[in-house]
């Protein structure tokens, strides 16, 4: 797994600690103080530097450069004051040829040509060090998200989840690439500067330090305050992402319903909001930037009249002079820039804090091992179901089942599975994000392997919970589901789900070929399998009308086809997956009666030699089903044929006078 869960918990609490700090300090005082501690810092910075382990030889060689670069910057102010000194002298002494000024030069130019070279191998090494680094960080993050559960997606806004992706580990990227080494190099500035001072002059030395305790607190002040401030201006441009994803995921409900106003107007404010946060965040980085070149300004200005007097005194030759301004405001430099880059580093910290907050979530139920995805493609971790031969495939050491061969099949799928049993013993739940509120109270539910049981109910009965419970989306708070007498929690979630297909009322497409859209889930299925399955679940027959056949595009979310033909495609994905329990939920509820009819043609097709579950409102959908099952009060309140239920004045025969449309 990719996670340890040794330590997740512990983990997983800290980052939900971190996240308080995301809270609006002025709507809520209590939340005033910034509950990151050095401590999580720390372990956040030490993590990056681990995950930054592999790039350490073009970390090293950086640095060496970088350290390179540094010391010839040292030697500049030395070589400049000596120049002076030399060119005064040489006037006073009326010899203007005395070679040695024209060679200090020289040779300075010749380090700093070096220098030069040396910064660009230490920009290109830093960057490409800094660039591989935040990809790794970027597809463990994409794994985390992929590996969360439904719970964590129901209560997370996808907005928000994006700028992890993008925003965060950008910044991530720009403390490994920049911020990091950037630091040690002011570093070396600083100590390099503060020594040349010191060996200059003392006193005067003295006089120019003393402007580092007034940065240093500065800086810690303002660090935090930024640091927290910078979190919650990301915070609140993902909310504004989450609206604007959110808007256009619903377009043609926006469009229908005229609402483009009022979804520009939620966005320009939560823009606004998050405008008027980085506003306040910039005001504050201007002061710090201010002050510090105000503080530095005055040192210079000291240590220029102190200085004048000391050069007047026989105490300091000019060179020395200048060259201790020069080593002044390169320390002064190096130690604001040591400060803002400590900012910059601690954005980055609590960006970073934001992605592992994903990375360390332990998902309640367990999601597939997607550890191998360093340098493999999608396709090759996606669980399958198959290969070309039907052989049997093992994944993560579950035997997946050997899938039938279509295209010999003659009209019908050869059924090399056996339909399990599905059992719900006293299963009660409720949402994790609406635990008080419980949909099922101790349902019990048997079906035999082979049995087509129609589920039916009122409104927000429980119907669909059912269908999310059988594919371990959620675990039940008591009782247990179990499939071929097996207790899902048991299973390995991708074993559940290969023996589960599920064909929902509305079926979200991937914006690709009906082809593609088919294959999803299958990436080893032959072309002629996915062609046969098409077949079964009648989409040929309106996929070979257009011009692309299978290869037509569907559009984003399968808007390019009818609500039946996106249904048909759901089937022919369900048949190639060729699991034993198959649930239709409400599959033909939208349809008109034609669509109806094709739909349930490939239905009828998809259900044979399967366990089936129907979640259907129509009487002609649920007539045939075997069994009926009504759920009521989330219970099963009746079970029954058809005619047995309705010769009973019970619950079925009320909903179908009430509820069911004929
Ligand atoms: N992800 C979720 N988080 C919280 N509550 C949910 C979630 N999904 C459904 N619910 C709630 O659970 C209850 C049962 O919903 P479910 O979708 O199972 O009903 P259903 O019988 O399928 O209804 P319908 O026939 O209208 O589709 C409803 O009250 C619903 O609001």
């Amino acid at each position: 797994m990719l996670r340890s869960s040794s330590t997740a918990p512990s983990t997983k609490q800290k980052y939900e600690r971190v996240d308080n700090t995301n809270d609006d300090e002025e709507e809520e005082p209590s939340k005033k103080k910034p509950i990151i501690n050095k401590a999580q810092n720390m372990e956040t910075m030490s993590r990056l530097l681990k995950m930054a382990q592999p790039e350490r030889y073009l970390m090293i060689m950086s640095a060496v450069t970088m350290t390179f670069s540094s010391a010839v910057s040292l030697a500049v102010p030395k070589f400049s004051g000596r120049i002076i000194d030399i060119s005064i002298h040489q006037k006073d002494e009326q010899d203007d040829d005395d070679p040695s000024a024209f060679r200090l030069l020289m040779i300075l130019l010749g380090i700093m040509t070096i220098s030069g070279v040396a910064g660009f191998f230490r920009i290109l090494w830093q960057a490409q060090a800094g660039h591989r680094m935040v990809a790794r960080l970027r597809r463990k993050l994409y794994v985390g998200i992929l590996s969360q559960d439904a719970e964590y997606f129901d209560s997370m806004k996808q907005g928000d989840i994006i700028s992890r992706l993008s925003s965060d580990a950008d910044l991530v990227q720009s403390a490994v690439t920049d911020q990091v080494l950037g630091l040690l190099r002011n570093m070396v500035m600083s100590i390099g500067a503060v020594a040349m001072l010191f060996h200059t002059s003392i006193s005067l030395a003295l006089i120019s330090v003393a402007i580092l305790p007034p940065i240093a607190i500065c800086a810690r002040f303002v660090g935090r305050r930024m640091r927290d401030r910078q979190k919650r201006v990301r915070e609140l441009h993902a909310s504004a992402t989450s609206l604007a994803e959110q808007a256009l995921t619903c377009i043609r409900t926006v469009q229908q319903f005229v609402a483009e106003s009022h979804e520009a107007q939620q966005y320009h404010q939560a823009v606004n909001e998050a405008h008027a946060e980085g506003i306040n965040n910039a005001k504050l980085r201007a002061l710090f930037g201010s002050t510090m070149q105000l503080i530095l300004n005055l040192a210079v200005l000291c240590v220029l009249g102190y200085g004048g007097v000391q050069v007047q005194k026989g105490e300091l030759t000019p060179g020395d002079l200048a060259g201790f301004v020069m080593y002044s405001v390169m320390m002064g430099a190096a130690v604001s820039g040591i400060s803002s880059q400590y900012i910059d580093l601690m954005k980055a910290v609590a960006a970073a804090s934001r992605v592992f907050e994903i990375i360390d979530r332990e998902p309640a139920i367990p999601s597939p091992n997607l550890d191998i995805v360093e340098n493999e493609t999608l396709e090759n971790i996606l669980p399958t179901t198959g290969n070309k031969d039907g052989i049997i495939v093992k994944q993560d050491g579950i035997e997946m089942m050997e899938r039938g061969d279509l295209s010999k099949s003659h009209g019908q799928p050869k059924r090399d599975m056996v339909p399990m049993s599905v059992d719900f013993k006293d299963v009660s739940f409720a949402y994790p994000t609406r635990k008080e509120s419980l949909i099922l109270k101790g349902l019990n539910l048997s079906i035999s392997p082979g049995q087509v049981v129609a589920l039916v109910g009122g409104s927000g009965a429980g119907k669909s919970t059912i269908t999310s419970l059988l594919t371990r989306l959620y675990d039940p708070q008591d009782g247990s589901v179990t499939i071929g007498g097996q207790s899902l929690t048991e299973m390995e979630p991708q074993e559940i789900r290969q023996k589960v297909g599920i064909v929902v009322q509305e079926p979200l497409l991937f914006p690709t070929t009906i082809e593609d859209n088919i294959r999803y889930g299958s990436p080893h299925a032959t072309n002629e399998e996915v062609r046969e399955a098409a077949r079964l679940a009648y989409v040929l027959e309106f996929a070979d009308k257009f011009p692309d056949g299978l290869q037509t595009l569907v559009g984003p979310r399968g808007t390019q086809l009818s609500g039946g033909q996106k249904q048909r495609v759901a089937v022919a994905r369900c048949i190639l997956k060729n699991p034993p329990i198959v649930v239709f939920d409400e599959a033909t509820s939208a349809l008109d009666a034609v669509s109806e009819a094709e739909v349930q043609k490939a239905i009828d097709i998809a259900c044979q030699g399967r366990t089936v579950i129907l979640v259907a409102h129509r009487l002609s959908t649920i007539r045939n089903a075997g069994s009926i099952a009504v759920l009521r009060d989330g219970e099963v309140a009746e079970m029954g044929s058809f005619d047995t239920l309705m010769k009973t004045d019970g619950a079925f025969r009320q909903l179908m006078e009430k509820q069911l449309v004929q």
